[in-house]
Formats: structure tokens, C-alpha cells, sequence
């Protein structure tokens, strides 16, 4: 697990850093900015090696340092900006040709952006942009973002004073190869939300210090800060505010093999020791996904699965089973006859369920009994027109899974909040908005998304990711979601925690899609475990 921090977090862990007199501004400063070159180096080695001496003439170089590395460095007005220098200051020490522009008054720079100023000064000019707005020459080599970082509030006016044409530098037919570098945040984007505020800047490397800024797993800022690396600037010491895993933590966690100790770990060698997680069905003709969800269940371990089907299903169901159990179930009358044997400790309702009224009844019935449940889709969807009858018998040992369109059905205030265009940083964010839904359901909810958010009543949250090198973009296909929901129940079928579980699941469900890679559909997903489990020395 892997903190993600808000600018927030961020200002009071530096805050606390300086106050301890271990170090100053300007020394963190001075370690951003050597850790951005760093980067440059460690992600294009090529140029390394490859500025000239300012102390030589050109005449003594070597044919292929004929043509000194160029970089510009765009400075904002903040602190960001101050670790603009430094990096153009360390760039020009290695024989760049380097060009500073600064968008803001010299004047008024903060203390310690102000002294790397004045130490750019020694070396170079601040350059005046041109007047149709561009750089004064063509640019091949790196461009600097050194704009705005975590003190975006709102959206960059790209008029007067400006000189980047944002669009250009992002297209890489237009900008010829130019490699343009993000120092914390591409500019433009949020740091707690990862939505553009007003124009935003596309990276192909963003430079974070101590942390990932949560903004860089969010909405748009996988798309924006092309790759990421963190730097330490030794803030380590301050580094952790509060756990992810701590109950009320306001830290966020990207899951990185989460509880993969308990993965492995299965409850004793008798197949009940390891729970029996009940699917339920949909009627004749919506059985598919279903059986996803408990095969999914079985794979990741549960010792026994039944899918409870109604009569009308029953051959249809029968005849694509094997491994995983089938039981008539009839309405909620049915299911509550089923229940009265305590040996199924994980229900799963929702794939395929259909959103008639005795939807609403079976979930109803399976909430009463207060075992660890998972909602999905139809289970959902059911209650679009009365959340609060949901919320009302929801408890602590369920997990909901719902992807956007079942989210806004369920928490319409929520969403919308959510969804609105970002004009203030920081801005609402997909975090929290699950931390808010969760605690109004009073139970875990995984909101989907290639930025899966995971939060627990109780404040805690992760992002499980699917972007960078995570990306799966083709687990965007029909019946994921069932085979992830199946994961869920078949994890608290072995007695995982519910935000575990999901956590957990979620983690696993990528892996599934990244081991079988383009081409995938739902069915593969489920296959793929005992793979991952593999890879993962289980
Ligand atoms: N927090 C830390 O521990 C460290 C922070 N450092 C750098 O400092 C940055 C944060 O610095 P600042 O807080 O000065 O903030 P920024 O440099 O991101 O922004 C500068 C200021 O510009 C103003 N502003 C915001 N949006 C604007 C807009 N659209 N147009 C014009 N002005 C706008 C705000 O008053 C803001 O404080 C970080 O992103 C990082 O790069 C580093 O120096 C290393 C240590
Ligand atoms: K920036």
C-alpha cells in the first residue's frame, strides 16, 4: 500500500519538517529540484552526458555535442516555480542551453522561490516570450512545467502574461519530439481530484515529491502526467500522517498486493473451512451472470459454492454447472428457508438479478440476516427510486459495487457534486465521494473505474488502479463486473473482512486482466487466478 497525499497533507507534513528545524524550505527546494533532473536522466538516459561545458568553446566539442540539449523551464509564481530554477539552474551547470520564462511578478515570488531566482539570475535571463506567444526558439528537448503544483486554486488564464499554447505542447506531432516534464503536478490539474481546473497541461513525466498527489491516480491525471516517478526530498521521518488501514484514516492507499499474506493463507484443508458463498440467479434467459459471479467465488477460493436459481432457470443453469452447486430457490420465502443453514457465510445478489419487485424482497431478506453480503447491478438499480430504504438495513459486513450510472442512481447529490466542471482547486474528488457514500450506506463501497475507489464507513479508502502500468483497458467488457463481485463473496466466504475483500478483489480482478492481456472476456477472468496466485508464490 503506497500513500497518496493531498496538497493539504502535503503543506502540513513540510510545515511540520521546517518546524522541527531538521531542514529548511530551501533545502527541500533545492532537493526537488535535483531530483527532477534525476528523473530526466533515469527516463531518458540519451541525454545524459550529452550538455556541453559552458567553459569550452564550441569549436573543441565532439561532433555530437555540436548541438548543446535545450531545455525551457516554464516558472509559476509559487513555490513550484522556485523548483523551476533550481532545475534550470542544475541544467545550465551541465552545459544546457536553457531559456526561463516566468508567468508572474519576480516580485512577488515566496521567500525561498525568490532566492532561486536570483541564484538563476547569475546564469541566464528570464527570457520574453515572443509576441505570437511562442518560445524564442524551436524547441527539441524538455520543456519544464514548473507553473502550478499542489497550490492550483483555479484555472490558468491563458491570456496576457502566458505564452504556452498548452495544446501544442501536448500533441506530440506538433511539438517535435519535445519531452515536456511535470515537476509534482502537470499544471492545470488538481491535486486532491485529478480534474483539470481550466486549461491543463499533458506531461509525459511527472516528477512528484515525497508522494504521489492523489490527483495523479484520479480522473483525468493518469492522461496528464503521462508517468510518474516520486522523488524523496527526506521528508521521509514526517512521511506517514496516518495509516490507510487505520479505522478514521484520512490517508489514501493505492492497493499494491494487498493482503496477499491472507491470499495464500486458506482456513485448514477441509473445504468448509473456507465458507460457502450462496450466488443468486436471475429467472430463465438472465443466468449468465450469475454463474460468473460464482465461478468467480469458487476460483478465488471459497470452499463451496451454491447458485440459488428460480425454478424457471433451473435447466438453463443445471446444464452449465459443474464445480459450483445449484439450488431452486423461489422468491424471498425461498431464500429464507435457504438461510436457516448458517453454513452460507457470504451471499452475493445483484448479476442478472433483475430489477422486479422481488428483487427489492430477496435483498430485503438477505440483509436481515446480517451476514457478510455483496450488492451489485440489478441489487442496486432496485432501490434507484428509494436509496434510503437500502441505507436504512445496510450494514457493516456488505460491500457495494457500483460502477458510475448505478453510483449517481444511488447517491444523486453525491454525483452530481462529483461530476460537476472543476473551477476551484482542490476540487471534490472521487475520493470523496466514496468516503461520503460510504458512510451514508454505512458500508463498504467500491465505486468503479479504471480509478476504482474503495472506502470503508469508517473514513478508511484506497484507489485500486488499472492505469500506468496497470492500465487493462480490456477489462471493459461485458460481465467484469459480475466476476469481480463473485471475487468479493468468494474472499468473505474465507472469512476476509469486507474492506479487505474488496480491496483484495479489486487488486486481484486486474491482475486477471493484465496475465490474459487483449482479447479478454468475463469468462477468462476467473481462469486466470490460479496464475496470479502463482506469480504471487501462493
Ligand atoms: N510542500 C512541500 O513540502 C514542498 C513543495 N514544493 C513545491 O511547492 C509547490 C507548492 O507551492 P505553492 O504552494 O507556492 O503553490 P504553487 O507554486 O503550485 O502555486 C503558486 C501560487 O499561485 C497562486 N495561484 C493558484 N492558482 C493560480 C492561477 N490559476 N493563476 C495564478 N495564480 C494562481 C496561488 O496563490 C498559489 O499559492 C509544490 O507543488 C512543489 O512543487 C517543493 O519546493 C518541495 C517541498
Ligand atoms: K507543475
Amino acid at each position: 500500500m503506497t500513500e497518496l497525499l493531498t496538497a493539504a497533507q502535503m503543506r502540513a507534513l513540510e510545515m511540520a519538517a521546517i518546524e522541527s528545524g531538521d531542514v529548511t524550505g530551501l533545502e527541500l527546494m533545492e532537493r526537488a529540484g535535483q531530483g527532477v533532473v534525476e528523473a530526466i536522466f533515469e527516463e531518458w538516459p540519451e541525454l545524459m552526458g550529452r550538455g556541453t561545458s559552458p567553459s569550452r568553446s564550441p569549436g573543441y566539442l565532439e561532433p555530437d555535442e555540436k548541438d548543446p540539449l535545450r531545455a525551457v523551464v516554464l516558472c509559476g509564481p509559487g513555490n513550484n516555480g522556485g523548483d523551476g530554477f533550481v532545475v534550470a539552474r542544475l541544467l545550465k551547470e551541465r552545459g544546457w542551453d536553457v531559456e526561463v520564462y516566468l508567468y508572474g511578478d519576480a516580485e512577488k515570488l515566496p521567500p525561498d522561490a525568490r532566492v532561486n531566482f536570483e541564484r538563476w539570475g547569475k546564469l541566464g535571463a528570464i527570457c520574453v516570450p515572443c509576441e505570437d506567444g511562442g518560445f524564442k526558439y524551436p524547441i527539441a528537448g524538455i520543456v519544464v512545467d514548473a507553473l502550478f503544483g499542489t497550490g492550483l486554486t483555479r484555472p490558468i488564464s491563458l491570456g496576457e502574461g502566458l505564452f504556452v499554447d498548452f495544446n501544442l505542447l501536448g500533441d506530440p506531432g506538433m511539438s517535435g519530439g519535445t519531452k515536456v516534464v511535470a515537476l509534482d503536478l502537470p499544471s492545470g490539474l488538481c491535486s486532491d481530484s485529478g480534474k483539470t481546473v481550466g486549461p491543463a497541461l499533458f506531461a509525459d513525466l511527472t516528477v512528484s515529491f515525497h508522494a504521489q498527489k492523489l490527483g495523479c491516480e484520479l480522473g483525468n491525471g493518469p492522461e496528464r502526467c503521462g508517468k510518474t516517478v516520486v522523488k524523496d526530498i527526506g521528508l521521509e521521518r514526517f512521511g506517514v500522517i496516518d495509516h490507510p488501514h487505520h479505522s478514521g484514516s484520512k490517508t489514501v492507499g493505492v492497493t499494491a498486493h494487498p493482503w496477499r499474506g491472507a491470499v495464500g493463507k486458506k482456513r485448514g484443508s477441509h473445504k468448509y473451512a473456507n465458507g460457502h458463498a450462496l450466488v443468486l440467479s436471475g429467472g430463465h434467459g438472465n443466468t449468465g451472470a450469475a454463474r460468473l459471479a460464482a465461478r468467480g467465488a469458487l476460483r478465488i477460493g471459497a470452499g463451496l459454492v451454491t447458485l440459488g436459481s428460480p425454478r424457471s432457470a433451473m435447466l438453463e443453469n443445471a446444464c452449465n454447472l459443474t464445480a459450483v452447486m445449484l439450488r431452486q430457490i423461489d422468491g424471498a420465502l425461498g431464500l429464507t428457508e435457504l438461510l436457516e443453514d448458517a453454513r452460507f457465510n457470504a451471499i452475493c445478489l445483484g448479476p442478472g438479478l433483475g430489477i422486479r419487485a422481488d428483487t427489492q424482497a430477496m435483498v430485503l431478506t438477505v440483509l436481515k440476516e446480517n451476514r457478510p453480503t455483496i450488492l451489485d447491478a440489478d441489487a442496486l438499480t432496485r432501490f434507484s427510486a428509494k436509496p434510503e430504504v437500502l441505507f436504512d438495513v445496510l450494514h457493516e459486513d456488505c460491500v457495494i459495487t457500483p460502477h458510475g450510472g448505478e453510483f449517481a442512481r444511488l447517491f444523486p447529490d453525491i454525483a452530481e457534486r462529483l461530476d460537476a466542471p472543476a473551477t476551484v482547486g482542490p476540487a471534490y474528488s472521487k475520493v470523496d465521494a466514496t468516503r461520503e457514500a460510504a458512510k451514508r450506506a454505512g458500508c463498504v463501497v467500491l465505486f468503479k473505474g479504471p480509478d476504482t475507489v474503495i472506502a470503508g464507513p469508517d473514513g478508511r479508502c484506497s484507489i485500486n488502479s488499472a492505469q500506468y502500468e496497470r492500465a487493462a483497458p480490456w477489462l471493459a467488457t461485458a460481465g467484469a463486473g459480475d466476476v469481480l463481485a463473485g471475487f468479493i463473496a468468494g474472499l468473505m466466504a474465507r472469512g476476509f473482512a469486507p474492506m479487505q475483500a474488496a480491496e483484495t478483489a479489486a487488486w486481484l480482478h486486474v491482475e486477471c486482466a493484465r496475465k490474459f492481456g487483449p482479447g479478454l472476456i468475463a469468462e477468462d477472468l476467473a481462469e486466470q487466478l490460479p496464475a496470479v496466485f502463482r506469480d504471487l508464490g501462493l
